[in-house]
């Protein structure tokens, strides 16, 4: 059965399969959101259970995560090389990704990239033929102006990602603001993506071009097909 709305069955299996591959050693990078969230759970089960890893989290939400479940915990900041990264997406199209739907994209791009093999987990809903998710552009929040700007000029719609919970906008785990950016089709993502990278004031794009290695995509029944995508 397609699941269109990305139910937690989908995104369960593809955590738990991707939780699956990691070996005693490994350094784990720790992804953000409700799909690699369940990739941490089954870590956890699998460290009570005697696996011996670290992992290194890409959020406070995966950290906390991580630390209620018992995965071990290395700093970001001491690491240079990652063994296995488990992340989620909000979409997926030919091997690329849209990222940032939490606002953890930039902590989760230096975790990916660090990573020997970065394995991408999603439920079905999120595969689509060409990326048309908005794009989320973490700002220094003085550039929030002058950053939208050139997101206009480069054809798209740059809207301040505001709190659910509270008045005001979202503020990432870096002290800055998000731009959610839409493009509509998206059908040069590496362009897009290097056009991006270059506005002074851009932390970092949740355009993920190239990065990934594997695609573990759970469907509503309990299936999850892997492949690999590079
Ligand atoms: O900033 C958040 C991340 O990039 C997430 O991995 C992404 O938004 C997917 O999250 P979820 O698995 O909850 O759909």
């Amino acid at each position: 059965m397609k699941n269109t709305d990305g139910s937690e069955a989908a995104k369960r299996t593809a955590g738990e399969s991707a939780a699956d591959l990691v070996s005693d050693g490994d350094l784990v990078g720790l992804g953000t959101g409700s799909t690699a969230a369940h990739a941490i759970r089954r870590l956890g089960d699998r460290v009570d259970s005697g696996l011996d890893v670290a992992g290194v989290a890409t959020s406070y939400q995966s950290r906390e995560l991580a630390r209620e479940v018992g995965v071990p915990l290395e700093s970001l900041a001491d690491v240079s090389r990652i063994d296995v990264a488990i992340d989620g997406a909000d979409q997926v199209a030919d091997g690329n990704l849209v990222k940032g739907g939490g606002a953890a994209h930039t902590r989760e791009k230096v975790v990916d990239a660090a990573a020997d093999r970065f394995v991408v987990v999603v439920d079905d809903s999120k595969v689509a033929d060409v990326l048309s998710h908005p794009v989320p552009v973490e700002v220094l929040p003085d550039a929030r102006a002058t950053v939208a700007e050139t997101v206009r000029d480069a054809g798209g719609d740059p809207e301040l990602r505001a709190a659910e919970r509270k008045d005001g906008p979202v503020v990432t785990d870096n002290g800055n603001l998000v731009l959610d950016c839409d493009f509509g089709s998206v059908t040069e993502p590496a362009a897009l993506a290097r056009r991006l990278s270059g506005i002074p004031g851009v932390l970092e794009h949740g355009l993920f071009v190239g990065l990934a290695d594997e695609l573990h995509v759970g469907d509503a029944d309990g299936g999850v097909a892997t492949r690999s995508v590079r």
